[in-house]
């Protein structure tokens, strides 16, 4: 039987895991608050903005939206950021990517005071993680990890192949399943657009986490059986339904359930526990800022 890693639950289960770091925080006078910039006008970057917001208010994070007209120049987005960072009541800012052509990407990564960072983008993050000492884990490597310890997959010794080598999913997971520690001690191959031979190595993977954003790219012939399928693409496919396109992973899902011990849906996978770990950022960041301790799930 194939056990189906429910995303929507665990992610439930972080949220109320938070209630005690945020009831620390309230005794300290402290409501955690997070700001959200969207400098876009794609349909799939609102929602995740609008979901993001909705998941603050069901744990009680103060949520702050920011929208700025992606044709304004790139100093709009740089001075909002620039006022959140010397704002003490944001605790978190997050930029919602992809941002257009037009504005310099690590420029903006740059810009984000790291200790506000809860996407853990910033240079600053990114050198921390790969050192081993990480402040901020990106949502959602950090989200695969719970993911992976919620259905009992031991990475020790594990060999993972993770496909996708962008600097949100594929490099900081491959370091994370690398770290000397209980969710880590895996050996790890990054694959990616120019990979030769892509199916040998993922049919010799325990575990797999498909991220390179090509719809169902992997299928049930490049799986061994029984291993771990961690799916975190969210493709938008035109499909004959009310919302006119369905969501897709980067998994042949029915085929790779045949062969996988377990695996994420996409829906109801990874995504919800991106949102999950932003919210655990967020109540992270506070903590730090105002020098309460708190104890998170
Ligand atoms: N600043 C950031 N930008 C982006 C990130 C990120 O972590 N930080 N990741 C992705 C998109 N993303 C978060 O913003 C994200 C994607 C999907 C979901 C999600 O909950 N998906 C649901 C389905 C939602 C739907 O109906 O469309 C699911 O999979 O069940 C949350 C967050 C790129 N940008």
């Amino acid at each position: 039987m194939t056990d189906i890693i429910d995303g929507n639950a665990v992610a439930a289960e972080v949220r109320t895991g938070l209630a005690d770091a945020m009831d620390a925080l309230a005794d300290a006078g402290t409501t955690p608050c997070l700001a959200t910039v969207l400098m876009s006008d794609d349909p799939a970057s609102e929602t995740y903005v609008s979901m993001k917001h909705n998941d603050c208010e069901e744990v009680g994070i103060e949520a702050r939206d920011y929208e700025i007209d992606p044709e304004a120049p790139a100093d709009e987005l740089y001075a909002t950021i620039d006022e959140l960072n010397a704002d003490p009541s944001v605790h978190g800012i997050l930029v919602q990517m992809p941002l257009p052509d037009h504005v310099d990407e690590r420029e903006v990564l740059r810009r984000v005071d790291p200790a506000k960072d809860v996407d853990g983008f910033h240079p600053e993050n990114v050198g921390r993680l790969v050192a081993g000492h990480p402040r901020f884990k990106p949502c959602t490597p950090h989200g695969i990890q719970k993911l992976l310890a919620s259905a009992d997959v031991d990475t020790e010794g594990a060999d993972a192949v993770v496909v996708g080598r962008s600097n949100i999913v594929g490099k900081p997971m491959a370091n994370l399943l690398l770290q000397k520690s209980e969710t880590g001690n895996a050996t790890v191959t990054v694959c990616h657009s120019r990979t030769e031979n892509l199916a040998e190595k993922t049919r010799a993977a325990d575990i797999v986490v498909a991220a390179a954003g090509v719809p169902e790219m992997i299928d049930g012939e490049m799986l061994s059986e029984g291993c771990t399928v961690i799916d975190v693409g969210i493709n938008r496919v035109e499909a004959d339904t009310e919302k006119g396109y369905e969501l897709v992973g980067d998994v042949a899902y029915e085929s790779a359930k045949e062969k996988a011990g377990a695996i994420t849906p996409v829906p109801g996978g990874v995504g919800p526990m991106t949102r999950a770990m932003l919210l655990w950022n967020t109540v992270k960041a506070a903590g730090d800022a105002e020098g309460v301790s708190v104890d998170l799930p």
